[in-house]
């Protein structure tokens, strides 16, 4: 119906802009293509001719979700656009490295897993390599004694498994694969250019109501509902979580699942560090890096020379003792909001945009180049022990999370051995700073030590909300995905995603936005 009368109103315009009186037929010959002009421009989904894009995007935040989001953005809206990267600390994020004796260690994100395809893609475009993750055998220490040891022989391991846990390490792996599989879906959904508004949203696009439940109870519940033992749970399952998260298994059960991958062989991080992805992006994505602190965002109405007036949103910056501010049309935050890690104020937005508190778990990891007391751990002689990383389970009287150890991050480790002089760099995990009594208590002698504090992860307490994705009319927030899952490969999916959603919004795709069924309904599609 509405084709038809656009055909017949553009028909009478056609032939009055023509200012003729040519016959009907003429007319209306002349029309209906006109119609069909506008129909194909205005009347079929997907079909809308891109707006002109917009000249000023402005992301908070350099770690990997701010620049992947650059790199996308670049992508989407082509090389008109000028692209501001806010960042107050260094390039990199909470991807770090720590120097000790000239070599550099990963003092942040460290590990990759094989299926992480945006990590993986980055490394491949942007002319970076891989190193493999050393993979040492790994114990599991309750406070008195080492609960679980692996040996280096296959089928010792599988025996030591079945005999201690029945088949239950078999069951996990199968539980934690089908929950992969599904999340794999997040790359066809993107590459096909799909977003989606809301964290919840996504998690339901990969795997319907079981994938947002996973997300909404805690592990624990998820796994005793499953029929796991206490016993595999306490020895097994809590010290992954521990290393991984700082955390007990109180966590979502699909940060847990996330985690749990982490067990998976393959591991791998970027030659040279992880941080490099995060300077490559920003280079290939042609963006600003402006060195200093966004303090706040205010939405203003800017009336440009052309006339006509448009909404952009204000971002007032400090750099240095200085304060400066810049006009952006699109906005993208890829930073945790909070007062403590990022502090920024949204000014005067009707209705107001909530504060946010998401807390973050303090954790601390400290690099010491020295040779473990061996004893702590086990009564065996100090030569026959082989451990490569050592977990502990959820006991209030252990000071640290793990110790594991480590290769720079030049070098390719995959089955390191151990030093002669059996001096190995350590990473540590704990929850607080170590005291010079307890790094001796774990070490018999060491050369060196180096420690970062950060704010690491959300405290994960299920069931809970993600912040929106959406802020404000082109205002966007990355960092309500680690609410789900707090990894590298989920910030570089929410940066993708932020920018599509800014894209297909800009230019009114709303049929690209929140779609259901994605799986189905691109099940037949190359
Ligand atoms: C110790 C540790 C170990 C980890 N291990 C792994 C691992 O092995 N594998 C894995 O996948 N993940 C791991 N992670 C998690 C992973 O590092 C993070 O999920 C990911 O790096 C987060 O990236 P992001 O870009 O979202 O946030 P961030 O890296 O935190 O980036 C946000 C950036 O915004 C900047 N910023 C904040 N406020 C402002 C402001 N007002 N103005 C300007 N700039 C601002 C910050 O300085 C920061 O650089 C680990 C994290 C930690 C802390
Ligand atoms: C997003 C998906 C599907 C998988 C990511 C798996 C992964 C690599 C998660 C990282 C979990 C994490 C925060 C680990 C921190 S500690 C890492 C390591 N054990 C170390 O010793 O540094």
């Amino acid at each position: 119906m509405r084709a038809d009368n656009w055909a017949f109103q553009s028909d009478n315009s056609a032939s009055r802009a023509m200012g003729r009186t040519g016959g009907r037929l003429a007319c209306s010959t002349v029309g209906l293509w006109l119609g069909l002009l506008l129909l194909c421009s205005w009347g079929f989904p997907g079909s809308a001719e891109p707006r002109a894009p917009p000249e000023n995007i402005a992301i908070i935040g350099a770690g990997i979700g701010g620049t992947s989001a650059a790199y996308y953005l670049r992508q989407k809206f082509g090389n008109d656009v000028k692209i501001d990267v806010f960042e107050k600390g260094e390039v990199g994020g909470r991807l770090a490295t720590v120097t000790m004796q000239g070599q550099e260690y990963e003092s942040g994100g460290s590990v990759i897993h094989p299926l992480n395809l945006h990590m993986k893609r980055f490394v491949k475009d942007l002319g970076l390599s891989a190193v493999q993750s050393p993979s040492g055998l790994v114990g599991v220490y309750n406070g008195e004694t080492l609960v679980y040891e692996e040996s280096s022989w296959f089928i010792i391991n599988m025996i030591k498994l079945i005999w201690h846990y029945g088949f239950q390490s078999l069951r996990m792996h199968m539980w934690v694969e089908d929950i992969l599989d599904k999340f794999m879906r997040i790359y066809r959904y993107q590459s096909h250019d799909y977003a989606f508004s809301s964290v919840e949203k996504l998690l339901h696009s990969l795997g319907g109501d079981d994938y947002l439940g996973l997300f909404n109870r805690s592990l624990l519940e998820t796994l005793q509902k499953a029929g796991f033992s206490e016993k595999f749970l306490d020895e097994i399952i809590t010290p992954v979580m521990r290393i991984n998260y700082g955390q007990t298994m109180n966590i979502n059960g699909f940060v847990g699942a996330v985690s749990m991958s982490c067990t998976d062989p393959g591991l791998w991080a970027v030659k040279g560090g992880n941080k490099l992805v995060c300077s490559r992006l920003l280079q290939a994505s042609k963006s600003n890096l402006i060195s200093g602190s966004v303090m706040s965002i205010e939405e203003k109405t800017r009336t440009k020379q052309t006339g006509n007036p448009t909404k952009v949103y204000e971002a007032v910056y400090q750099t240095g003792s200085e304060t400066h501010s810049a006009f952006y049309d699109i906005v993208l935050v890829a930073t945790p909001l909070n007062r403590k890690m990022s502090n920024i104020t949204f000014l005067n937005f009707d209705p107001p945009i909530e504060e946010f508190h998401q807390y973050y778990e303090p954790l601390v990891t400290t690099l010491i180049k020295g040779q473990l007391n061996s004893t702590v751990f086990t009564s065996r002689a100090l030569d026959e022990f082989d451990l490569g990383t050592v977990l502990t389970t959820d006991n209030p009287d252990l000071f640290i999370n793990s110790i594991g150890f480590v290769s720079s991050v030049e070098e390719s480790n995959n089955n390191p051995q151990p030093k002669a002089d059996r001096s190995h760099v350590w990473k540590i995990f704990s929850a607080g700073p170590l005291t010079k009594e307890q790094i001796l208590k774990l070490f018999v002698s060491y050369d060196y030590a180096v420690k970062r504090s950060w704010l690491a992860y959300p405290h994960y307490t299920p069931p809970e909300k993600c912040p929106s994705i959406i802020l404000h009319d082109r205002l966007y927030y990355l960092n309500g995905m680690e609410v789900a899952a707090s990894a590298m490969e989920m910030s570089a999916v929410a940066g993708y995603n932020a920018a599509l959603l800014a894209y297909h919004r800009w230019n009114g795709h709303t049929h690209m936005i929140d779609q259901e069924d994605l799986y189905e309904k691109l099940k037949t599609e190359l």
